[in-house]
């Protein structure tokens, strides 16, 4: 996929819990009317049936909004639901083979860590990085604290876009290197908001003024 995408706010989407149906598509929904330019679809729990049923909600709603639609780990539901992307970590396959399985045209993020991994990923076809985690987070176990430097050493090594992840919110995305990022990727500072549409303009209009500055 061509990588003239907007990736300054990247949703990824919090755990589904069974009976929240309508509200956990209603806070997607509010998050997309607050300026949302990217998608992920994240589910560790449910099952795979569940999984592609809400993908394909998902999907329709990003779809409505004009916004890529990404899921993460997942290359068989990707596919089932003809997703615009996937998004691989360093345990997930590997991002050579995900390329070969979606083919030249679907978007490929790729979690990294160190510009070693950064550069390999970009070598295997990916169209993003994901990079993380910038601050603590709660909504990773196994996440683990980068140094802040890392995202201006991986930028000059790398040419595709770099998505910051990991604790980010309105307060502490000021504290990211200028212009190394090209977007941040949130669940919890949009998603356990009790305005999540708010929470996304307020957050994407404190990174796009860092960026441009
Ligand atoms: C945009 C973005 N960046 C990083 C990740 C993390 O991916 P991964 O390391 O595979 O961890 P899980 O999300 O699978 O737990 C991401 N999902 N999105
Ligand atoms: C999915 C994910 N990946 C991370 C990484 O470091 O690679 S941190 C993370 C969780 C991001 O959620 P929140 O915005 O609630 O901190
Ligand atoms: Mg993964």
């Amino acid at each position: 996929m061509s990588n003239n995408i907007d990736y300054s706010l990247y949703l990824v989407t919090e755990a589904y819990r069974e009976g929240y149906r309508s509200e956990y598509l209603k806070k997607v929904r509010q998050a997309l009317q607050g300026g949302v330019n990217v998608l992920q679809f994240r589910e560790k729990n449910a099952s795979s049936l569940r999984q592609f049923e809400l993908a394909k909600a998902l999907k329709d709603m990003s779809q409505s909004f004009h916004v890529p639609f990404i899921i993460n780990d997942r290359v068989d539901i990707a596919l089932a639901v003809n997703a615009d992307g996937v998004h691989v970590g360093q345990e997930d396959l590997p991002a050579e083979d995900v390329r070969r399985l979606i083919g030249p045209d679907k978007l490929l993020g790729v979690s990294a860590a160190t510009v070693e991994e950064a550069v390999k990923a970009e070598r295997d076809g990916a169209d993003y990085l994901g990079v993380g985690s910038v601050f603590q987070t709660g909504s990773k176990g196994d996440a683990t604290l980068i140094e802040m430097d890392e995202i201006a050493r991986i930028r000059q090594e790398v040419t595709i876009p770099i998505v910051a992840i990991g604790g980010i919110n309105a307060e502490n995305v000021k504290r990211l290197p200028e212009r190394h990022a090209d977007g941040i990727a949130v669940i919890s500072a949009i998603l356990s908001a009790a305005d999540p549409k708010g929470a996304a303009e307020q957050l994407k209009e404190q990174f796009l003024s860092k960026k441009h500055k």
